[in-house]
């Protein structure tokens, strides 16, 4: 074998999965902090994500695709295009399944999404805390005939277990390149995104399962308040589609959503550095997932993938 030392390997690597398979967990594991946003919910993970992995003879640059669903109305379609237009771009495909749950509609419906792919794509097999070493055989045998795999790597992103392994693999898989972003930088995304998903990330969770997926939260400000330099002010709108959901969110007196306020500006303060005081309002807008325009102004933009 051609020993190659002086060379520095660079890529972008697209994980792509069913809902709930782990791709946060992983990305989060991998990168050691907070960037994608963790739920038991689906579908919590609305854009890209750029998680950068620097190690002495690479960097991985991850993206994490939103989860694939089938289209049930535009923000599904879009979402389907986002991650077809991210696949074709990147060095490796990264196919993350749950080994829990074995080969659902969903997983056939990514690989029909990959067929005649020419980027390597790996299957991922995640999860494999949950289950017998002697079924992960047969899940992995249910995969093999499906997809001409460039490699199969079974992990559990919540403990650990294979992932140096498959970051050593990914790492022989990619082009020589150069070092991309500096060293200490772990996301290149505006903080403003991070912060519309923690507070997301709260909503969901103390609305249980009352309020679906169809809010979405916009950042109106983020600025350094002018009489106390050690404080930073955000000031944010949840958009619901229904006067109920408005409702729920706000709660009995204000409850719910003060809540929500001291979660997330807990975890604000801790992305930013700083005080922060946080500003949260609650706004019916109705049908915004089938308005395309109203996607840009989410700041779901199709140019930016
Ligand atoms: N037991 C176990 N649970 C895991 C593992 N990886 C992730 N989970 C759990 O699975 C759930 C979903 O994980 P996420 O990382 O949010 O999944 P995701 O694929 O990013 O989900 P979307 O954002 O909806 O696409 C969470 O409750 C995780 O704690 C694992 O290796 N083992």
């Amino acid at each position: 074998m051609q020993e190659n030392n002086n060379s520095y390997k660079s890529g972008f690597i697209s994980i792509i999965g069913r809902p709930n398979v782990g791709k946060s967990t992983f990305l989060n594991r991998v990168i050691g902090q907070k960037i994608a946003i963790m739920s038991d919910k689906p579908q919590t993970t609305r854009n890209k994500i750029q998680g950068v992995l620097t190690r002495d003879q690479s960097q991985m640059i991850f993206i994490d695709t939103p989860g694939i669903h089938k289209p049930k109305h535009k923000l599904g379609e879009f979402m389907i295009k986002v991650s077809k237009n991210t696949l074709r771009e990147v060095d490796l495909i990264m196919f993350m399944v749950n080994a829990e749950q074995g080969l659902g509609k969903g997983d056939e419906f990514i690989l029909e999404l990959l067929e005649g792919t020419k980027t390597p794509v790996f299957l991922v097999v995640n999860k494999i805390d949950q289950i017998h070493p002697d079924e992960l055989v047969n899940i992995i045998e249910t995969y093999k005939g499906k997809f001409p795999f460039a490699e199969i790597i079974p992990i559990s992103a919540l403990q650990g277990n294979n992932v140096d392994n498959l970051l050593v693999t990914i790492e022989n898989y990619l082009p020589d390149g150069p070092q991309y972003y500096p060293a200490d930088q772990v996301t290149d995304h505006p903080e403003r995104f991070i912060i519309s998903e923690l507070i997301r990330e709260k909503v969901l969770h103390l609305t249980r399962e009352e309020i679906p997926h169809s809010i979405a939260v916009v950042i109106d400000k983020i600025k350094r308040d002018e009489e106390n330099e050690h404080m930073i002010r955000v000031q944010a709108t949840i958009m619901v589609e229904r006067d109920s959901q408005k409702g729920i969110v706000i709660g009995k007196r204000g409850a719910l959503l003060k809540e929500v306020g001291t979660l997330a500006r807990k975890d604000i303060e801790m992305l930013l550095g700083s005080k922060v005081y946080l500003e949260l309002w609650v706004k019916v807008q109705k049908d915004w997932r089938n308005k395309s325009t109203h996607l840009r102004d989410f700041g779901y933009r199709e140019d930016e993938y």
